[in-house]
């Protein structure tokens, strides 16, 4: 796997389909046929759409969501990147199991379920609810050397797959992306650097909450790990393996599995931008899966989702990760089935003026 080609990778993971184009236009149409004037549900409209062009259903009924967090660790905390301790990781991964952190409580009010997965975090866990797939404990200091080898990026993003495939088996019709890894917010704006050409004083942002100081001194390492690792931006793989992380690995792994599954994923915040952000330089073709929850406080992720292209549903200054604004947004995905399922059209109801 270490001389795997970017084809191979892409490859491996299986053909993305286009949408259904046809279902998305009967969804369309029959959106001006429902009792409002037509497109004055704005974005609920769009989603409405798109949910219609991947399932191949106009009016689709998504019940079985998944949130997948993936969890990993990141060396480059060394360089005092983050304003919190890389215990945090592990000590955070045991709350999602045992269902008390804000992902789950969000997760719970949507009805999601939420699959936690130690794909590189440093210490040994174990849990009978954990999706036990540890790559490498952790990655190695991008300021100093690759973060991991391109082995471990091919393996970390077809484990994501894997993944994706299995929860489908399972019934899963939703994906929402989530994460954890104190430190990530680092390999995220490197990412986002690299495949846009932005410098880091333009990607990097203040993460858990690090002080100006901080933040300073961050840029200046992304910069030197950049500088030392020369990521080829043509290859994303190579992006994922010298400057990423093994859950951003994991999660563009996911993200591809399940476009190629033909399932909605919804991303969450910044670290799951910049692992659509590879999944979209791996396959384009994923793009039109994916629906962006939110936009959060993290300074580059407005950037990122511009660079993708992704309009988010929320603005809610949060920062948090986890999943959060996916799960969060997951209301809005509910609000746009049911419009198609329970709304009167103006002839049913009576009402003059619909499109004819
Ligand atoms: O999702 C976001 O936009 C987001 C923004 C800032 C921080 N986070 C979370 O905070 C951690 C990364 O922050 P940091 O400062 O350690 O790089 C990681 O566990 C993320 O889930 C997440
Ligand atoms: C407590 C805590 C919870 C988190 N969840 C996602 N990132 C996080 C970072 C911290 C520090």
């Amino acid at each position: 796997m270490g001389d795997w080609s970017l084809e191979q990778v892409r490859e491996h993971i299986g053909t993305i389909r286009p949408l259904d184009t046809a279902a998305a236009q009967a969804a369309a149409a029959y959106l001006d046929r429902l009792t409002k004037p037509p497109g004055s549900l704005g974005k609920l409209e769009a989603l409405a759409i798109q949910l219609a062009g991947i399932t191949g259903e106009m009016k689709p009924v998504l019940t079985k969501k998944s949130v997948v967090v993936m969890a990993g660790d990141h060396g480059v905390c060394e360089e005092g990147v983050s304003a919190f301790p890389s215990e945090v990781t592990p000590q955070m991964v045991l709350n999602f199991l045992n269902g008390g952190a804000a992902v789950n409580v969000l997760a719970r009010q949507a009805g999601a379920d939420v699959q936690c997965v130690d794909i590189g975090v440093a210490v040994e866990l174990t849990h009978e609810r954990l999706l036990a797939r540890n790559i490498r404990r952790g990655t190695a200091n991008m300021a100093k050397g690759p973060a991991m080898s391109r082995e471990e990026a091919v393996r970390s993003v077809l484990t994501g797959a894997e993944i994706a495939a299995e929860l489908v088996r399972q019934g899963t019709q939703l994906f929402v992306t989530g994460e954890m890894g104190i430190g990530n917010t680092t390999p995220s704006a490197a990412i986002l650097s690299v495949l846009s050409g932005r410098p880091p004083a333009e990607t990097a942002g203040r993460g858990t909450g690090i002080t100006d100081e901080k933040l300073l001194h961050k840029i200046q390492v992304l910069e030197q790990a950049i500088q030392i690792n020369r990521p080829r931006a043509d290859d994303p793989i190579d992006v994922l393996a010298k400057v990423g992380g093994l859950e951003i690995g994991g999660l563009a792994g996911l993200i591809l599995g399940a476009a190629a599954q033909g399932r909605p994923v919804v991303i969450d915040g910044f670290i799951s931008s910049a692992a659509a952000f590879i999944a979209t330089a791996v396959n384009p073709a994923v793009l039109p899966y994916l629906i962006a929850s939110h936009v959060s406080q993290e300074s580059g992720h407005r950037l990122l989702l511009q660079e993708l292209g992704l309009s988010p549903m929320l603005e809610m200054d949060m920062r948090l990760g986890e999943g959060t604004g996916g799960v969060l947004s997951l209301h809005l995905v509910d609000a746009a089935c049911r419009i198609m399922q329970e709304m009167a059209t103006f002839e049913s109801a009576g009402v003059s003026g619909g499109a004819t």
